[in-house]
């Protein structure tokens, strides 16, 4: 059997390739040269399945995406609360290139706007990095989210900094309030060569689904960031990811997403996908506008919006009895839902007096919410104390230390 969803993503293409509306930004003039047929759709899930259509290993810049990933990195480097001294987690309703400060503190409402970014890119690498350290962390930390060497496309790099008079205005303004030092020109050299990184929308939907998972790249299973950093990442994106337009994205499309002015956007769903897709042409606010009817569809079919009510979360709980051993097998995040469930099923396992031996399997887990940690600890300690023999299988170490509240652990299996 051929799975089905990489059909259904390609008619999802077909449907929209006609709609030829909107415009190639051309204030980069590299940007204004792109094909502008390309079109191309990725969903990697936070289990690390990739399922592409059209144009999905075409290599194009990642602009302003790369705006909440070198966010998450600032935060990892800075920690949140410095970064908050410096940028706001505003909605500013703002268009991205906006010379925007907040009219009290002077600081950039958020980080989705260029003036936020630039700043976020400020912040990179520590407090004595140079300009070159700051690059190279952003590039290593996406090469890092997307599993593979990426590049700088050195083309569309020279060809905005030609133009980039209106990022060196912010730049300046940004220094002139102290919210940046150093050297302008070579702050906005930073961060454009950041916007230049080329990706695909492969890559872009594994590095939103880094995301999803609260951290954890879902392929090659490398933690990345805290999954404090990835929500409050996340949260920024719902409210100003995609800028004057957030508002209305978030009612119709109900997915944090980002977009970039080279045509990309990426969404993600927290605890069950990420997306990538790109479409060259633009529409009033400088987001893909076939892109932006992709994500549409995806919300309305697969009932993709954050505040549905009716959908499944990838979580689960499978149970397996052989001779007198039960297994509990968790999967994806395990939080009140799956908790609660692993609980009731563990509880129904007292019935049934051929029980001696439980085995708690967390090798397709993301992670324990602190909540999901102490509700199974709990339910392999109740386990015990009925007699039973309790082991946790857990090769990559999801569960460090499962002390049964008593100083003793489960059997390792
Ligand atoms: N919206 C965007 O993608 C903007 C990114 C672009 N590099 C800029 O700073 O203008």
């Amino acid at each position: 059997m051929k799975t089905p969803v990489p059909d259904y993503l390609d008619e999802v293409l077909d449907s929209l390739r006609g709609d030829t509306s909107g415009a190639n930004a051309t204030y980069i003039p590299e940007l204004a040269e792109a094909d502008p047929e390309r079109f191309g759709i990725a969903l990697t899930t936070t289990l690390g399945r990739t399922y592409a259509a059209g144009d999905a290993d075409t290599e194009f810049s990642i602009q302003s995406i790369s705006k909440p990933f070198a966010y998450a990195a600032a935060i990892i480097d800075r920690g949140l609360d410095r970064v908050l001294e410096s940028v706001r987690v505003e909605p500013s309703g703002e268009a991205f290139d906006e010379l925007s400060l907040d009219g009290a503190t002077h600081r950039p409402k958020n980080a989705m706007i260029n003036a936020g970014a630039i700043t976020t890119h400020s912040l990179l690498a520590g407090p004595g990095a140079g300009p070159e350290e700051r690059v190279d962390r952003a590039v290593s930390f996406f090469s890092r989210l997307a599993g593979r060497e990426l590049r700088i496309d050195e083309r569309v790099c020279t060809s905005e900094l030609g133009t980039a008079h209106r990022n060196l205005s912010i730049a300046h303004m940004l220094r002139n309030y102290g919210v940046v030092e150093g050297d302008v020109p070579a702050l906005v050299e930073g961060y454009t060569r950041q916007c230049s990184v080329l990706v695909t929308v492969r890559d872009l939907s594994v590095m939103s689904a880094t995301l999803a998972t609260g951290g954890i790249q879902p392929v090659t299973g490398e933690r990345l960031m805290d999954p404090a950093v990835a929500r409050h990442v996340m949260a920024v994106m719902a409210s100003a990811g995609m800028y004057d337009g957030a508002g209305d994205w978030l009612v119709s499309v109900g997915i944090p997403a980002k977009s970039g002015v080279a045509g990309g956007i990426v969404g993600v769903l927290p605890d069950r996908v990420g997306i990538g897709t790109f479409s060259p042409r633009l529409d009033q606010h400088g987001n893909s506008h076939r892109g932006r009817l992709a994500f549409e569809r995806l919300s309305r079919d697969m009932g993709m919006h954050l505040f549905a009510s009716d959908q499944g979360r990838a979580d689960a709980v499978d149970v397996v009895r052989s001779d007198g051993t039960v297994t509990f097998a968790l999967r994806g995040n395990v939080q009140v839902t799956a908790a609660t469930e692993l609980l009731d099923l563990m509880a129904a396992t007292d019935g049934t007096g051929d029980v001696d031996d439980v085995v708690l399997d967390v090798t397709r887990v993301h992670l324990f919410t602190d909540l999901g940690r102490r509700m199974t600890l709990e339910g392999l300690r109740r386990l015990r104390l009925d007699g039973r023999r309790v082991g946790v299988h857990d090769p990559s170490g999801v569960l460090p230390f499962p002390d049964l509240g008593d100083g003793t652990y489960p059997d390792v299996v």
